[in-house]
This record gives C-alpha cells, structure tokens and sequence, in this order.
C-alpha cells in the first residue's frame, strides 16, 4: 500500500498491443551511464517505470546489447562511443547545460532510442520526458526531440518552517522535512525530487523566507519557534548534507533562506551592519563553511526589511548595501543571492513601493545577486497587474516568484488552477525594450529566473487537492517553456496522472481551465478589485474566508464608488508603466475592464461598454463564479465509478466544501457592495444585511 500518491508519476500498464511492443522494443534493454549520482537516478527510474508499463523489468547492459533487437542509450558522448556515432557532435554541443536530445537511431541494424545531453542533469530531464511520452502513449519510432529549458534558474521556495514541521501558507499537512531527524533520510524526500526533476526543476530553497518570527505572528502554536535562522548553524548545515544528496541525483541544488542579522543570531556579533568589516568577514566564513558541506549549494534567498524581517535598513543602508554584503561572501563559490523585492509598509499604496525602492537601485546590485520580483504588485492575489518591476531593472539580474500554493486562491480546498493566471503574466507586454517585450523573454540568463512558492506536505496526496497537484506539475514545466500552451500543459498532467479515459480528461480539463476566472469571480467580482479576504489568527482561515471590511484601502469601496485611483489625482502607481502602458491603465476608457477597479476610483453607476454598471457588473461576476463552481462540481460528481474511489470522493468533498465557501464569498461581497452602493441587485438576488 502506498504511503502516498504518486501524483503524475504514476506509469499504468501499456494496453495498445502497437505500442507496448515498439516500446519493449526499444526501452527493455538499457544500456545508461553509470558514473554519475544522476546515472543512479536514472537507473532507478528506469527499474520503477519499466516493471509497470511495460511488464518486464530493464535489462541493464555495460555496453551496446549483444543480443537485442533494440535498446534504450543514456548517456553523454563522453560516456558512450555509441551516442557519438549515432548523434552528429554539433547537435548535442549546442544543448544549453540542462538541455537534452531524444532520437530513434538505427544502430548496427538495432532500432535504439537515444538520450543524450552534455550534463548529467539534462539526461535525467531527458529520461523523464521519455517516460512522459510513453506514459501518454506517444510513437516512439522516429523520434526527434530536442529540448533547452527557456530559464537557467527553476526554483522551488519551499515555506517549510524547521523543527515543528509546519509550511506558512501550506495546505497539503505538515511539512515533509522531518528536520529534528536529519541526517535520517525518509523514501518521501527522493520521491520529492522525482516529482521535481520530473518537470525541470534545479534547485530547492529548503526553508521559509521568514526566519524569524514575523510582525503579524500571534501567540499560536504555530508560530511560535521560528527558527529558520538556526538552518546556518554549523550542527545543522552537517544534518543537511544527506538531504542534499538526495537532491543532487536529480540534479536539484540546495539552497537556504537566510536571516539578514545572521551575524548575530548564528554568529556572537553585535551587529549585523552590512558595512562592517567583522559583518562581511563573518558571512565569509559562513559561506566557506557551507560550501565545505554543500559543493553544489546554489546560494542564499533573503527576505530583508518585509514584514517584521531585520534588513539593511536597521543600519539605515539600502537593499544593495545588505545584498552586496552577502554576496561577496558567496561569490568564490559561484553561490548566488536571491534578495526579494517584496516591501511594503512605507507608503500608503501598497503597490507603489516596490518600485520606488528598487528602480533607483537598477545597476548597483552585485553581479551574483538576483532581485526576486512577485508577478504582481500586491500579493498573488487572483489577478493583479504585472510588476512594474518587471521591464524596469535592465541593468539588475532578476527573478519572477509565483505562488503554487494557493494562499489566495482557496487554500487545499478550491481547485483553482493557476497556469492560466500565469500565461497572462509570461504574455504581459513590459514594453521594456518597445513593443513586444513579453516579461517571458525578460528572465532568460544564467543570473536569471523563475521560481515558484511550493504546495506540498505531508497528506497523502501532497497538496491537500488532488488537483492542486497540477500547479506544481504546470509551474514546472512553464519554468521549463514558458511558450508551452495550457492545454498542452494539461493534457499532459491529466493523461499521466487520470490516465486515457477521454470523458474523464475532458472533464478535470474543463475543471482546470474554468476554475481560475470562477475564482475571480467569487472571491473579488472581477474588474481588478482584490484583497477581500479575512486575516485571522488561525492558519487555515488565514485568507480563506471573505472579510471586505477589513480592507477598505485595497479595495476603495466608499458612498461615492469603488476602486483606487493610482492615477496622478491618486497615488501615481500608474506612472511606474512606461508608455503606453501608463496611458491605457492611466485612462477609463483604455484600461482593460478586468483591471479596471484597480487603477480607478469610479461611482458604483459608471456604465461600462457594454452599459452594464460597474455595482451590477460586480454582483453578476460573483453569482457566475458560484454558479460556475456548481457546474464543474456536477461534472466531477459525473464521473463517479470512472476514476477510483479515493480520488473521487476526496475531490467531490472538496467541490462541496468549496460551492459553500464560494457562497460564502459571494454573499459577503455582494452584502457589501449592495451596503455601500445603495443600488439594489437587478436581478434581485442580493440581500440587504
Ligand atoms: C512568507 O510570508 C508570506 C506571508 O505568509 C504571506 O501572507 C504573504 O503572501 O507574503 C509573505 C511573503 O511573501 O514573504
């Protein structure tokens, strides 16, 4: 019995006789590498994947199978005369680092199939997209893949809290990092890595950002002992070199979030001035030290001056004195540092300070820092503008963060499928360099990168929704090919993961595609509003439940309308945008209705285009949302008997819980703008509190 699912991982007996013979053909004889960490995962996937699609168990081979009618090549030229002979050297030179090829080659006569790469890492992507196109039943016969990931930095950040196990905005369980056991090794952390490597991701931020206790935290259990600081301890940093053993055999590189006053916390300082020269000598040291353990480690995430974080400012230095700071230390090691760009606080619009903070900056960060941007200004919440950072930093090396976890979006309860949200991100035009500077082609680069804020846990199935397990599958392979559509994406996550059934994948498809906008819907009704949601103490109605009230300045609501001026007659957000960004989102008119209440204050009787009034447009969006849900429940509920028990009524629990929640939110918003407005429904389905 399994501990736990296999999420996409799954590899189900090939039925298609067609199939399953070319398959045999080619993949039961296995001749792979074996010098290499990587080559041992390889050969471990290989003995796990083979057994139950093809049934028959690998035959490895120590050179070219004698007598076989075909075989499966991994490995690099270097490794294999064999790959040499049957790939011309250029095609495999020009890979990127973790770039591979798959060929059908016809051997001395042999049908062979061929992975290479020029790195070990690319050959464990490439034997997993291998196992992916038999998983989906692809031909196999005359393959030419060639793959380069479009980032060179494909990043979890995981917000796992050490010691007690818990995940800040994570909804899947406990943490599975049983850190008080490390250097003890659980099966779950390789499987983690499976899972990872699976769709591309190089490297893990094995901690929260918030290593100390935040500002909000309460007198709850949970958030008590913040001690991620500690991580940097040198009895600690022993304990982690087992973990990232596991994670380099998928060619996974560990990082840590660090603690700006680490000099003083970990260290005996009295300070942690990033201009000190015992500050900067002792990061230093540190750097050595983890090096020391941790050959591989990728470098230090920092959440400084941001939520209750210490930060250069405690010394009154900016955000580049304290990178710089920590950057030097790693620079010997080609360790790099990700500082978050996320700050706020300061200024009365929220949205303002991020840029403000860091344009200025542009040009002055080390070349071994990496400003890690969140996509939107506020704070993944359902749809927000693009960062205006993004575009605005031509000079700085930088990172987009999104969230996989679904802090904003219905927590482990709501399947709400983000890849839509962040297609629209990826195809946002900065006008950076003039038209036609999509924020994808902004983070190409070694120094450069996307990184995702994890969702797994300790539940059985990882995420706490089994369908939540699809934004993790599609952040990784947007991190991998942005350019890759939805519908290849999820087809992909649905057939491996439900398997062929055709009404089942049409239907969680339908699911996928639809749940976003029907979240929007609910939680915010649309036109750009945000930011509605309850701050309670507890952990999992923290963001969860409606709560508009609270949030008067997010949102606008007020007698006379609805909606923030960031225009010049309001905070001036609007002129962060270059031209003619700032003129469609600075105009009425212009700016696109699914943004509109963000950058205008507009009575709650202003006609929209299609004369629909913004206080109706606001009450329809949220019945559609809930009505929406509704239906998708129903067709969940449909497929009962045609996807296992387990799943099923897991899943169609979930839809239950998650029709009321979104009654709930829709009754609240709805209450409230009915109370503000004074302008009764139409359709008179909203009541009066
Ligand atoms: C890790 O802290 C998080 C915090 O839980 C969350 O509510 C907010 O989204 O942002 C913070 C951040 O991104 O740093």
């Amino acid at each position: 019995m399994n501990q736990y699912d296999d999420c996409w991982l799954r590899y189900e007996r090939v039925t298609e006789n067609d199939r399953l013979e070319s398959y045999r053909r080619r993949c039961r004889h296995a001749y792979v590498a074996e010098k290499a960490p990587e080559h041992g995962a390889i050969r471990d996937e290989l003995r796990r994947a083979l057994p139950d699609l093809l049934g028959t168990e690998p035959h490895f081979w120590q050179h070219p199978p004698t007598t076989a009618d075909g075989f499966l090549a991994i490995g690099t030229p270097e490794d294999m005369t064999m790959i040499a002979d049957s790939v011309p050297a250029d095609d495999i030179a020009e890979l990127s680092s973790g770039g591979y090829l798959i060929r059908s080659v016809t051997w001395n006569g042999l049908d062979c199939l061929v992975v290479t790469a020029t790195t070990d890492r690319g050959l464990v992507y490439g034997t997993f997209h291998l196992l992916r196109l038999l998983n989906v039943r692809e031909s196999i016969g005359d393959l030419e893949v060639r793959q380069d990931p479009a980032y060179e930095n494909r990043l979890l950040n995981q917000w796992d809290t050490p010691f007690h196990r818990s995940v800040e905005r994570g909804y899947g369980g406990e943490s599975i990092f049983d850190w008080e056991r490390l250097p003890d090794l659980r099966t779950r952390y390789e499987d983690y890595a499976r899972l990872l490597a699976s769709v591309g991701i190089n490297g893990i931020v094995l901690n929260n950002v918030n290593t100390t206790k935040p500002a909000r935290a309460s007198a709850n259990a949970a958030f008590d002992e913040f001690e991620g600081w500690q991580l940097l301890e040198s009895r600690r940093l022993e304990d982690l070199t087992g973990l990232a053993s596991v994670f380099r055999r998928y060619g996974i590189r560990p990082y840590l979030s660090v603690n700006f006053a680490s000099p003083m916390l970990v260290g005996d300082l009295d300070t942690a001035d990033p201009l000190d020269k015992d500050v900067q000598a002792w990061w230093r040291r540190k750097a050595d030290e983890v090096y020391d353990l941790l050959p591989d480690f990728g470098g230090f995430l920092v959440k400084a001056d941001s939520e209750g974080q210490p930060g250069p400012y405690d010394y009154g230095r900016d955000h580049v004195t304290g990178a710089n700071a920590i950057a030097q230390a790693l620079k010997p090691h080609g360790g790099r540092v990700w500082w978050r760009a996320f700050v706020y606080g300061s200024h009365e619009d929220r949205a303002v300070q991020a840029y403000d903070t860091f344009e200025p900056l542009d040009g002055d960060f080390a070349d071994n820092v990496t400003v890690q941007i969140k996509n939107g200004p506020i704070d993944f919440q359902p749809r927000e503008p693009v960062s205006p950072l993004f575009g605005a930093l031509s000079e700085t090396a930088i990172g987009m963060e999104l969230q996989i976890t679904q802090e904003y979006t219905g927590q482990g309860v709501h399947a709400t499928y983000h890849l839509p949200m962040w297609k629209e991100v990826f195809e946002f035009d900065t006008h950076a360099d003039g038209a036609g500077t999509p924020v994808k082609s902004l983070l190409r680069g070694d120094e450069q990168g996307i990184v995702g804020v994890g969702n797994v846990g300790e539940d059985y199935n990882w995420t706490g929704h089994y369908l939540a397990q699809a934004n993790l599958y599609a952040f990784g392979r947007a991190a991998w090919s942005p350019d890759l559509s939805v519908e290849t994406v999820t087809d992909e996550w649905v057939r491996q993961t439900f398997g062929a059934d055709e009404t089942v994948g049409d239907v969680i498809k339908d699911i996928l595609r639809r749940s976003w906008e029907a979240c929007i819907d609910y939680e915010t009704g649309g036109l750009g509003l945000l930011h509605m949601m309850h701050n309670g103490e507890e952990h999992l109605e923290n963001h969860y439940y409606p709560s508009p009230e609270e949030w008067p300045g997010y949102h606008g609501a007020s007698e006379d309308g609805i909606g923030v001026d960031r225009t010049e007659s309001g905070s001036g957000y609007v002129a962060q945008y270059p031209e003619p960004i700032a003129d469609r989102y600075g105009s009425v008119e212009r700016c696109p209705e699914e943004l509109l209440l963000f950058f205008h204050h507009l009575p709650w009787d202003h006609e929209l285009e299609d004369g629909t009034t913004v206080v109706q447009r606001l009450y329809d969006n949220c019945f559609a949302g809930v009505d929406e849900v509704k239906r998708l429940r129903e067709r969940w509920h449909a497929l009962e008997g045609r996807v296992d028990e387990r799943r099923h009524r897991h899943v169609a629990e979930r839809f239950d819980e998650q029709v009321s929640n979104a009654q709930r939110w829709r009754d609240a918003l709805t209450a409230y703008f009915r109370e503000y407005s004074g302008i009764p429904d139409e359709r008179g389905r909203v009541r009066r509190d």
